[in-house]
């Protein structure tokens, strides 16, 4: 679906006209992960079907509200939940928020998600900091006239994600003394998850993690000039010699049970940004 050019002004106005914060930080929460916005003082709260322009969230684990209030003293908006392409929502409307929260004041955006561990030393509940991303949905949400005000028509991709970040959100694991990996986040399309052949290539690929989010958003907040954390949580494990089989009951379990970690390594950044 084509969105008006100003679709995300729009729903920046709607959020405007209830909340006059200006976040600094825009936090996207992935399966499983909606109870990190437990942390939030909550100024006000919007569900998504209120929203001009807003897709409804339809995934397993995704509220479909977003958030303003602050985090550890910081003015932060936070998507519990977010849109996928499998949803069936086009590029452009997946990465609409992003564009929504850098309207509103966010320059720092923190993604998160669930994702198949690929390297062998994974262990489900591990964080992965996201170094880098291979974009294997084959689409992209600056397709489409540019809009010059928020960005270039050919952004650079050279470090799509913020070293400063990632160390940050590293030291804050060491620390906790829990594992914490880093890697190249493969974006797949879905919803099914990959084959053992697919696995196997992935791995050949480079890629340390595989889900089916986060590439849209970050091309759009690259292309605004947002700086990103990004942060897998390993929620099964993709061997491809011995293969379990994987539910989305299972990924959203599991990415639940390691936020703690995550709200560790996302406030530990947010803090040390202030
Ligand atoms: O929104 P995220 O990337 O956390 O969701 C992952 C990918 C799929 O939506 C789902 C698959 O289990 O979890
Ligand atoms: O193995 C996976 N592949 C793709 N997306 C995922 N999201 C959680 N686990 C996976």
């Amino acid at each position: 679906m084509t969105l008006p050019a100003s679709a995300y002004q729009d729903a920046a106005a709607a959020i405007r006209a209830r909340c006059d914060l200006t976040p600094r930080w825009a936090i996207v929460l992935g399966s499983g992960l909606g109870p990190l916005a437990d942390h939030v003082e909550v100024s006000a709260e919007f569900a998504y079907e209120d929203l001009p322009h807003f897709p409804r969230s339809t995934a397993v684990g995704h509220a479909g509200r977003l958030l303003l209030g602050r985090l550890e003293g910081q003015a932060v908006v936070v998507m519990q939940g977010r849109f996928h392409l499998y949803e069936g929502w086009s590029p452009q409307q997946t990465a609409m928020p992003i564009r929504v929260m850098h309207a509103l004041g966010a320059r720092s955006l923190v993604v998160t998600n669930a994702a198949g561990g690929l390297n062998p030393q994974m262990q489900v509940g591990d964080p992965m900091v996201i170094t880098d991303q291979i974009n294997l949905m084959f689409q992209n949400p600056l397709i489409g006239p540019n809009d010059d005000a928020l960005g270039p028509r050919f952004p650079d991709m050279s470090q799509p994600y913020d070293p400063a970040y990632g160390e940050t959100a590293k030291a804050a694991a060491r620390r906790g003394d829990f594992a914490c990996h880093a890697g190249v986040y493969a974006g797949m399309l879905g919803p099914t998850y990959e084959t053992r052949a697919e696995y196997r290539m992935l791995r050949r690929l480079g890629a340390s993690a595989a889900g089916m989010s986060t590439v849209p958003e970050v091309i759009a907040a690259r292309h605004a000039g947002m700086r990103v954390l990004g942060i897998s949580t390993v929620t099964n494990v993709c061997n491809p010699d011995a293969l379990g089989e994987t539910s989305g009951q299972e990924v959203v379990d599991a990415a639940s049970n390691a936020s703690s970690k995550l709200l560790a390594m996302v406030t530990a950044v947010i803090r040390s940004a202030g």
